[in-house]
């Protein structure tokens, strides 16, 4: 017995009790209308899979209308309920009407038992398909609104900062493809996001991937996806990030740490606007907005050979710099004033202040971790603080020179220059062994060499 819900309207009560018979014997609800008026007050309309509507009412007229009028007010309230038409022999045409404004098919009177059955069996297949499409959409607005949320404040009001906003909303509405760069933790992600809640594409997905975190042996599977069985743990079909991003906006932070056989996959799905997943060779088409970040300086990169120079025009139509804290003064106590706020609410903690000579010590401080160090060193202070008042003491700040093992200062650079040559010898000169006990990509351990050695 089939789970569905059918509702037969004509006027025709002998009509009505055949089909009512024939029906019960497969599917679980049959209500038959014997006056169609009854159609606009019917209860739960929605929850009908399958209507069969016969097209004439009225005794002696038929000329179709009253049914294709029916089918309007069905479809209005329901709009995935499949409706079957009825129509007696020679008015086919009107039947090719009713398709045209929304029927699923028709049938003839007087009918074929078996293919009556038929046609209401693939009616309700295609309810069903509705439904489920219908599904998925809410769904996936769902998710679209849970990843999407959270507004993020863009804090300062620096010109450095007011000048790379008024670039944000210049570009945003367009579709070129953004480079934003900028040391660690000025605020590169968010500055994406902003393209895209600005964009036309704010409805519709923002996917931000990581490429400093993926090994290269998965890095096309995750961004081009894959096909079930093409390697040992690819269980099922899987879209990548470029799929998912379909419509929307996808995000690639540190780009700089891309090998360059990775950059030349990259390079052929953005020229192509399309995708091959792994075990494929079927192209997807894909339209994305694409945005990249780095903190590297992917010009002397290309100099020195380790990024593609073709890869770097296609992504940096327009280039986003943005500006250290340090250059940017004037937003540090704005920032710290909204850091404040937001963790003394999130920790219960109301009506906490900086005084005058903590402020200062925050001002003359450099920085190096920028925003995200400034963000972390008020949590800190918020979560540890007795009284209401902050005061110098309660910012722990480490931009002065550390000791190192043996006693003697030391800078941070060379801080971790001996942790990088302490992971090389005990990984025998290993490059990918001592980046990992390092906890960053092979690709940073060869640019912080370089760097170093130059
Ligand atoms: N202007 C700002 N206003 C408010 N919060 C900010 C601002 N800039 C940065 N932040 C916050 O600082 C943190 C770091 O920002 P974000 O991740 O965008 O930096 P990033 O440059 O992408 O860092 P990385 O280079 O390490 O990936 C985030 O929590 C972000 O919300």
């Amino acid at each position: 017995m089939v789970d569905a819900k059918i509702l037969v309207v004509d006027d025709n009560k002998s009509v009505l009790s055949a089909l009512e018979i024939l029906l019960q014997f497969e599917y679980k609800s049959v209500q038959t209308i014997f006056n169609p008026n009854q159609i606009s007050s019917f209860p739960d309309l929605q929850d009908i899979d399958i209507v069969l509507l016969d097209m004439n009412f009225s005794a002696g007229v038929n000329t179709g209308n009253e049914g294709l009028y029916w089918l309007n007010e069905i479809k209005k309230r329901s709009p995935n309920t499949s409706v079957i038409m009825m129509t007696a022999y020679g008015a086919v045409d009107l039947a090719v009407r009713a398709l045209k404004q929304g029927a699923s098919d028709f049938v003839l009177k007087p009918w074929n038992n078996e293919r009556l059955m038929t046609t209401v069996k693939s009616a309700y297949e295609l309810r069903k398909s509705k439904q489920e499409i219908h599904d998925l959409k809410k769904k996936e607005n769902n998710l679209k609104q849970v990843i999407n949320e959270g507004r993020n404040y863009i804090i300062g009001q620096s010109k450095a900062l007011t000048s790379v906003l008024n670039l944000v909303a210049k570009v945003a509405k367009t579709d070129v493809n953004v480079l934003i760069t900028g040391e660690n933790g000025t605020g590169k992600e968010l500055i994406a996001r902003e393209l895209h809640r600005l964009s036309n594409r704010k409805n519709e997905v923002f996917i931000g991937v990581d490429m400093g975190s993926i090994a290269e042996n998965l890095f096309e599977s995750e961004l081009f996806g894959h096909t079930k069985g093409s390697f040992t743990d690819a269980k099922e079909d899987r879209a990548g990030k470029f799929e998912a991003a379909h419509q929307g906006s996808l995000f690639l932070d540190e780009i700089g740490n891309l090998s360059l056989q990775m950059q030349a996959k990259l390079l052929s799905s953005i020229q192509n606007k399309s995708v091959v997943r792994v075990g494929s060779n079927k192209p997807v088409n894909v339209d994305i907005r694409l945005i990249c970040a780095t903190n590297c300086n992917l010009e002397q990169m290309v100099a020195d050979g380790l990024f593609r120079e073709d890869l770097l025009y296609r992504i940096n139509t327009i280039h986003i710099e943005v500006p250290p804290l340090r250059e940017r003064n004037e937003d540090i106590l704005v920032l710290a004033d909204f850091f404040l706020k937001k963790f003394a609410h999130k920790y219960d903690k109301s009506g906490l202040r900086i005084n005058q000579s903590a402020q200062e010590k925050l001002m003359e401080y450099p920085w190096p971790g920028n925003v995200r160090e400034l963000q972390h060193t008020m949590e800190r202070a918020v979560i540890l603080s007795d009284g209401s008042v902050l005061k110098p003491s309660d910012f722990l700040l480490h931009a002065k020179p550390m000791q190192s093992m043996d006693g003697e200062l030391m800078t941070l650079n060379e801080m971790e220059q001996q942790m990088i040559n302490r992971a090389l010898e005990q990984n025998d000169g290993n490059y990918s062994a001592a980046a990992e006990q390092l906890g960053i990509s092979r690709q940073t351990l060869y640019n912080k060499l370089k760097k170093k050695n130059n």
